[in-house]
């Protein structure tokens, strides 16, 4: 997948990309990811990419010209067509099944904003969608833009080994579940012994156990994301076992 990432920042950029399971995504080419400056693009001397806000207040817009010239240099560099993403607390939040849409793109291009915000003229002109990673305020978009990364490389073909994907499966299985709680050594410590299923070898057991804790979990600390219309008959027999000791 090829990722095109329009910052005053592409620094940034390239070493969140470096790192861990993206980094080797990056490596082994299942991620092409290329930073893009709009200062790069801006006119005259001081190369302008911003200005003071018409009708006043404090800070300063992102300019129209500086982004649409960046955006059609992206744009040209492959042929490849692209939806142009904003990040920004105004648009609609991001979630697993959003990661997975955009996962099976050849290709996105994400916008990155600064200052007080973009000139709305190339926000309603060029882009396509708008998308938070949650409702704070951030300096600016590329710790969104960066997230996306991440998620969206995670979900490439060949991106995660077995035990990594296996992860990833049970944590967004097709409820979307919380994830159950994980120990290792030491069995015994004075914060507490691993829960003795985990050890006993029975792997139906485990799975059991496993099973009822993200259910437990999920309906304790996330109720807005269990829906328990969709659960099937045997995780409701677990969640209503689970249950019957815990006050919510
Ligand atoms: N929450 C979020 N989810 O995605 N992005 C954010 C966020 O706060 N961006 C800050 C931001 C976005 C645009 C501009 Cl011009 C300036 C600052």
């Amino acid at each position: 997948m090829r990722i095109d990432v329009i910052t005053l920042f592409p620094e940034f950029m390239a070493q969140s990309a470096s790192l861990g399971v993206v980094g080797r995504a990056a490596e082994r080419g299942l991620l092409d990811l290329h930073g893009w400056n709009p200062r790069d693009y801006a006119e005259g001397n001081y190369r302008r990419v911003d200005d003071r806000p018409f009708g006043g207040g404090p800070g300063m817009v992102m300019l129209i010209e500086p982004l649409r010239a960046c955006l059609a240099a992206a744009k040209a560099a492959d042929p490849t067509p692209a939806p142009v993403i904003y990040l920004s607390p105004q648009g609609k939040p991001l979630t697993q099944a959003k990661v997975r849409e955009l996962a099976a793109l050849p290709r996105m291009i994400l916008l990155c904003g600064r200052y007080e915000g973009v000139d709305e003229r190339f926000l309603a002109a060029e882009v396509t969608e708008e998308i938070s990673i949650g409702d704070y305020v951030l300096s600016g978009g590329e710790l969104g833009a960066a997230v996306i990364v991440d998620a969206v490389t995670r979900l490439q073909e060949g991106a995660l080994n077995d035990a990594e994907s296996a992860a990833q499966d049970s944590f967004e299985g097709p409820q979307g579940l919380l994830d159950c709680p994980h120990y290792s050594q030491p069995a015994q410590h004075e914060w507490g012994d691993v829960p003795d299923v985990l050890r006993s070898g029975n792997h139906a057991a485990i799975a059991r156990w496993r099973r009822q804790q993200s259910l437990l979990r999920t309906w304790l600390r996330r109720p807005d994301l269990l829906d328990e219309s969709q659960l099937s008959k045997a995780d409701r027999k677990l969640l209503a076992e689970a249950r019957e000791g815990v006050e919510p």
